[in-house]
């Protein structure tokens, strides 16, 4: 070990686990070991359950020797599916062992009495290079198929790197020509991002990223295939719509922008964004096909977001204020399709916020389009209006906004702001911000042929109803602070104002 974050792995033996025989032992430790473990993961989705058992679905040694990398998935004790990379290490964990702490599992023994430390490997490089080659290969490795899209091309030898943001899932880049996700959650079918990742590249010239090789397995899964890992082309960015918009809405919240750019300047990469998010969309609807909207589809539709939302208030009490009012704006769209303004539906991005956009040399490229992480496929799959998308990344202005407020006022922001009259000059100049990042981002979108999203106003103000609902369930799981910014939303929205105030 050479820093943190760095393992140096040992030297590899070929005396590790390399056999299925060898490996139960080994499992059979890291299952004991992940009751107490799984829980602290940023993309175990089980919060709030009390995790006792975790069984084994699969369990493949992908990289043979000492260290070696397992390849599992596990289920707990409710029901979800995990997918794990295991690095098995000789010895007890700890200084010298050449696995960084933060990395530990746990230790083990094997069955002869000698320790073992199980160790997540998406941060070792030398493990990560040894799963590279499986794809280059593209062979079958016990119950794990690996598969090459048609041409592409997969360098060997691409020094690893994993990406240690916030994420539902792990991504490891590949030099700076390829990048792996290593899917957390795993669930049966067709896998929404695969689809759409290829979709979008047989129509060529959308700014998406090249599908290159998958991992998938129906071990114990019955017919239908899992995915467990995606290779995709890497998009070289100088940074995602996150980290720039927040920027920029920093410095407007400050009152430290361009005086030719009072409301700050993100409205041109706004724009940019719109259009980008136009051409996605239609290059969707021309591989993946487009219909009109159908009342019992429109029904379906309003009950999902009505699930959705009863889902959510016995999880985050503070929606109970507004759901009389979220209810009429779900029953308000049923009602504009049932008076005959049915709109057209499509495969979507499902997810779309600012953190899924990296702003590329040849402009924004979209990315992460599995959907929502932990609905099954079959609902991420679903037709939709496409404003559904627009709605999404519109409250993604929003969050910036606030969320810069809140960096300089402090959080949770708005809890100044109605007693201080400077906090509420600042928070003013936040809501303008958002609200002018809007509009740009709505006139690219529609300077770029999608319909302009403000000639729907009951859709528009029920999906970005229905996305801060979404947010403010997730943000009660996994970042409480943040909380406070889509419940603002949900009682402006309840109220039949806008989402970002
Ligand atoms: N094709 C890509 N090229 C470059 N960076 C990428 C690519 N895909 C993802 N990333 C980086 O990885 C991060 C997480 O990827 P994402 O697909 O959003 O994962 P998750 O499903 O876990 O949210 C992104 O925020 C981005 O920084
Ligand atoms: O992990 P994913 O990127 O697939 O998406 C999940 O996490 C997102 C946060 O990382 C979350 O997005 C929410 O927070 C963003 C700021 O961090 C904000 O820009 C988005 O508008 C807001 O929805 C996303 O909802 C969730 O599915």
């Amino acid at each position: 070990m050479t820093g943190p974050g760095r393992p140096v792995a040992a030297p590899r033996r070929p005396d590790g686990p390399t056999a299925q025989d060898d490996l139960a032992p080994t499992v059979d430790e890291l299952c004991r070991l992940l009751p107490s473990w799984l829980p602290g993961r940023r993309w175990y989705a089980g919060k709030g359950h009390r995790l006792s058992e975790v069984r084994p679905l699969l369990a493949e040694v992908v990289v043979p020797g000492t260290p070696a990398l397992l390849q599992t998935v596990l289920r707990t004790d409710d029901g979800a599916c995990y997918q794990l990379l295991v690095g098995v290490a000789p010895g007890p964990a700890g200084p010298g062992a050449g696995v960084p702490a933060d990395a530990v599992i746990g230790t083990g023994r094997t069955p002869d009495g000698r320790p073992l430390t199980l160790y997540e490997a998406s941060s070792d490089p030398e493990l990560l290079s040894g799963l590279l080659e499986r794809f280059v290969a593209a062979e079958p490795c016990g119950a794990l198929e690996f598969h090459r899209a048609p041409e592409a091309v997969i360098p060997a030898g691409a020094r690893a790197r994993a990406l240690t943001g916030e994420q539902s899932n792990t991504s490891v880049a590949f030099g700076d020509r390829m990048m792996l996700k290593v899917l957390r959650r795993i669930m049966p079918g067709a896998n929404t991002e695969l689809e759409t990742l290829a979709a979008l590249e047989r129509a060529g010239d959308v700014p998406s990223a090249a599908p290159l090789a998958w991992t998938q397995t129906t071990a114990r899964h019955g017919a239908e295939p899992a995915t467990l890992c995606i290779l995709q082309e890497f998009v070289a960015s100088r940074g995602d719509g996150w980290s720039i918009a927040t920027a920029q809405a920093r410095a407007c919240v400050r009152g430290t922008c361009e005086p030719v750019a009072p409301l700050g300047g993100f409205a041109d990469d706004a724009m940019l964004l719109g259009r980008a998010t136009a051409r996605v969309h239609r290059a969707l609807a021309e591989q993946l096909g487009t219909r009109t909207m159908s009342l019992p589809e429109a029904a379906e539709l309003t009950d999902a977001l009505v699930a959705r939302l009863d889902e959510a208030l016995a999880e985050v009490p503070g929606l109970a204020p507004c759901a009389r009012g979220l209810r009429t704006a779900y029953r308000d769209l049923r009602e504009a399709v049932r008076r005959g303004n049915p709109p057209p539906v499509q495969r979507v991005h499902g997810d779309l916020h600012l953190g899924q956009a990296l702003r590329a040399e040849r402009g924004w490229v979209l990315i992460d389009f599995e959907g929502e992480p932990g609905h099954p496929f079959e609902e991420r799959r679903r037709p939709r209006p496409a404003v559904r998308d627009v709605a999404a990344m519109l409250r993604s202005f929003d969050y910036a906004a606030h969320h810069a407020l809140g960096e300089v006022l402090g959080f949770p922001p708005g809890e100044r702001t109605s007693r201080d009259v400077h906090a509420a000059r600042l928070a003013r100049r936040a809501s303008a911000w958002a609200a002018h990042s809007r509009r740009a981002f709505c006139a690219g979108y529609t300077a770029a042929g999608g319909q302009d999203p403000r000639t729907s106003p009951v859709l528009l103000r029920a999906f970005e109803a229905d996305k801060a609902v979404y947010e403010a369930l997730y943000e009660a799981r996994n970042r409480p602070e943040w909380l406070p910014i889509p419940l603002a939303a949900v009682r402006r929205l309840a109220h039949g104002g806008q989402s970002t105030g």
